[in-house]
């Protein structure tokens, strides 16, 4: 059989090969949509491609295969429902995978280790620390993590939407929203695994839409970014988008470009060109670094405009990024501020999705605003896909991620919770010794679930100002800890309320920024008509017989106006200075230290 150059098909055709191989079982592991490559393809494998796909493609040589829309859409169908897609018809509210990227070849150069272990069976991460005894001799320290799914280095992007978004595809028929977000350090792959996401939802979902019942409902494509507290459209030449309240507590991102799509290659390029648009921001530690969220959104509507389901990909910034607010920049401050505090928000509203919280904070960042009728409602639907990088450099941000990914779903009233050990819940008496065994060797379940609330970013922090611990007696190669969360009651700050004070300065100086920018804007706007009212009182002067007077009466009225205005935007300019100056001063005290326990 021949070699198909799985790059020169059409992205349907991709879809429809990769659905095939893995209806074999056959998946390759390393081919992905985004990755591309030859496929070796035996007799056998012809045969039943053929069978499944009928005379709408035949495998040719490279690149030859120019079918008609129409029959690729066909033969996509029946490709998609001869895959095994078993999903759940009640999918869960909340879904938390982690995935783990393979080291990579400047990683191993380097020599650093691989130091996460993820069991996929039995869904569960164990990270070694290396850490170290007072009396400098080294130790290993065991944290494991329980998820819904957990996906190691050889899982492809295509296992990763069977997991995720798959499932949640015919809920979005029945009014559902569903929202999946990459989360996790730069360079843990978010973006290597989001950004397939959309392309193969979209062939599900026009497959969908081919249906005689869904005639009337179209596929609408958009994609914006926030970048500090600022929102820009992705797919219409990074237009600065405003986020507004209606009367009925809708926030809307108003202007935003959407694209009624069709085929499954035009999201494909629209993912391309919204990459292209999307900002990234230079700080020192990473020069590409990504530290902007990314949206793309999937909206079924009906042909009236009539919103029938909504899909939301959202690449988060990088979680450390939060650590910038200790930056000698201040815009830097601000935007790792803005970065904290929409992660933090975000958790909450998640969590929020599953308990009988009243307040749900979706105000808390522009973020959670902007995906507010995500999260609610009876057909809503999270996934949050943690992504950790494998090395022992990153050790902190990797029990950082999984530590917030955990307490995502901490929460959660249904919580089939995966006891340690494999051991299965119900009634059975040895799955709640095991948990209770969980919860106990260090107290970090206890302390965690009073504890203040803080910025992922400062958990890992914190953990550098504990003093170092010996190792606990018999367990030097045991796992010391199930799902430890980070022990937050029992750490002694000594700055604790400064830190405090920073944080809400930064939310002021956030929401000051905003308001100062909204009232220029509006300033400008209202000066341009007072030059019109100025130009038409000249006009009127001009005209032989007017009346001085009432020219002088009017002038001053107007200079009264405009000064009235100048001097407030002046004030909304001084406040906004000083606090920007004590924020400064405040930072500089705070110094590298304060900054470490963020
Ligand atoms: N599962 C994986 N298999 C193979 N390569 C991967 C995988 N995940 C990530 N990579 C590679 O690792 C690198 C970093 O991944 P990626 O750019 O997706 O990280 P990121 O978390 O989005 O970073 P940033 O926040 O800077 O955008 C890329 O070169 C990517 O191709």
């Amino acid at each position: 059989m021949a070699d198909i150059d799985f790059n020169a098909l059409a992205p349907e055709e991709k879809q429809q090969l990769l659905a095939l191989m893995r209806m074999k079982k056959k998946a390759p592991r390393d081919l992905d949509v985004q990755n591309g490559g030859l496929l070796d393809l035996d007799a056998h494998d012809g045969d039943l491609l053929g069978n499944a796909c009928g005379p709408a493609m035949q495998l040719s040589p490279m690149g030859q295969q120019q079918q008609g829309r129409q029959q690729q859409a066909v033969a996509a169908q029946q490709a998609a429902a001869a895959a095994p897609q078993e999903y759940p018809e009640d999918p869960e509210k909340i879904r938390v995978v982690v995935r783990k990227r393979p080291i990579n070849k400047k990683e191993r150069e380097k020599g650093e280790d691989d130091i996460v272990d993820v069991n996929m069976e039995r869904s569960f991460v164990v990270v070694n620390e290396t850490k170290l005894k007072v009396d400098l001799t080294k130790y290993l320290e065991k944290h494991q993590f329980n998820f819904d799914e957990s996906l190691d280095e050889s899982v492809s992007n295509e296992d990763v939407y069977q997991v995720t978004i798959g499932p949640l595809i015919h809920t979005l028929f029945k009014n559902g929203k569903a929202s999946c977000f990459a989360y996790g350090q730069t360079g843990s792959g978010k973006t290597y695994t989001m950004q397939p996401l959309p392309i193969r939802a979209a062939a599900d979902i026009l497959n969908f839409l081919a249906k005689p019942q869904f005639r009337d409902i179209f596929l609408h494509v958009s994609c914006f970014e926030i970048y500090g507290n600022k929102t820009f459209d992705l797919l219409n030449s990074r237009k600065r988008l405003n986020i507004l309240e209606d009367g009925k507590r809708q926030v809307c991102v108003v202007g935003l470009k959407e694209y009624n799509v069709e085929e499954v290659g035009i999201v494909k390029q629209l993912i391309e060109s919204a990459n292209q648009q999307r900002s990234v921001g230079t700080t020192a530690a990473n020069s590409d670094s990504s530290r902007s969220h990314s949206i793309m959104q999937f909206a079924l509507k009906t042909g009236s405009d009539k919103l029938v389901g909504k899909l939301s990909f959202i690449d988060l910034a990088g979680s450390e990024r939060g650590a910038d607010t200790s930056d000698n920049n201040r815009q830097t401050r601000l935007e790792g501020a803005e970065i904290n505090k929409s992660l933090l928000a975000l958790k909450e509203c998640i969590r929020a999705l599953d308990s009988d919280a009243r307040h749900v904070p979706f105000r808390g960042s522009k973020l959670t605003a902007v995906l507010r009728d995500s999260f609610l409602g009876d057909q809503a639907r999270t996934v949050m896909i943690a992504n950790i990088s494998p090395t022992n450099v990153s050790v902190e941000h990797t029990l950082n991620t999984l530590r917030y990914a955990d307490r995502v779903k901490e929460l959660r009233k249904d919580k089939a919770e995966r006891a340690p050990g494999g051991v299965t819940p119900g009634n059975n008496p040895a799955y709640h010794a095991a948990v209770e065994r969980a919860h106990q060797p260090d107290g970090a379940m206890a302390g965690a679930a009073g504890a203040r609330d803080r910025s992922p970013l400062r958990d890992v922090k914190m953990n550098r100002v504990r003093p170092p611990t010996p190792p606990p007696i018999e367990q030097p190669q045991g796992i010391n800890k199930v799902n430890a969360a980070p022990i937050s009651g029992d750490l002694e700050y000594d700055d604790d309320e400064e830190m405090s004070r920073h944080e809400d300065l930064m939310d002021t100086i956030l929401e000051e920024e905003e308001q100062l920018i909204t009232a220029h804007r509006m300033q400008i706007e209202e000066t341009m008509d007072v030059v019109r009212r100025e130009m038409a009182l000249l006009t009127e002067v001009d005209q032989p017989g007017s009346m001085i007077d009432k020219y002088v009466e009017k002038l001053e009225m107007i200079l009264n106006q405009k000064m009235e205005k100048i001097v407030d935007l002046k004030g909304k300019l001084g406040r906004f200075k000083d606090h920007l100056k004590e924020e400064e001063l405040m930072s500089k005290t705070l110094g590298p230290a304060g900054a470490r326990k963020w």
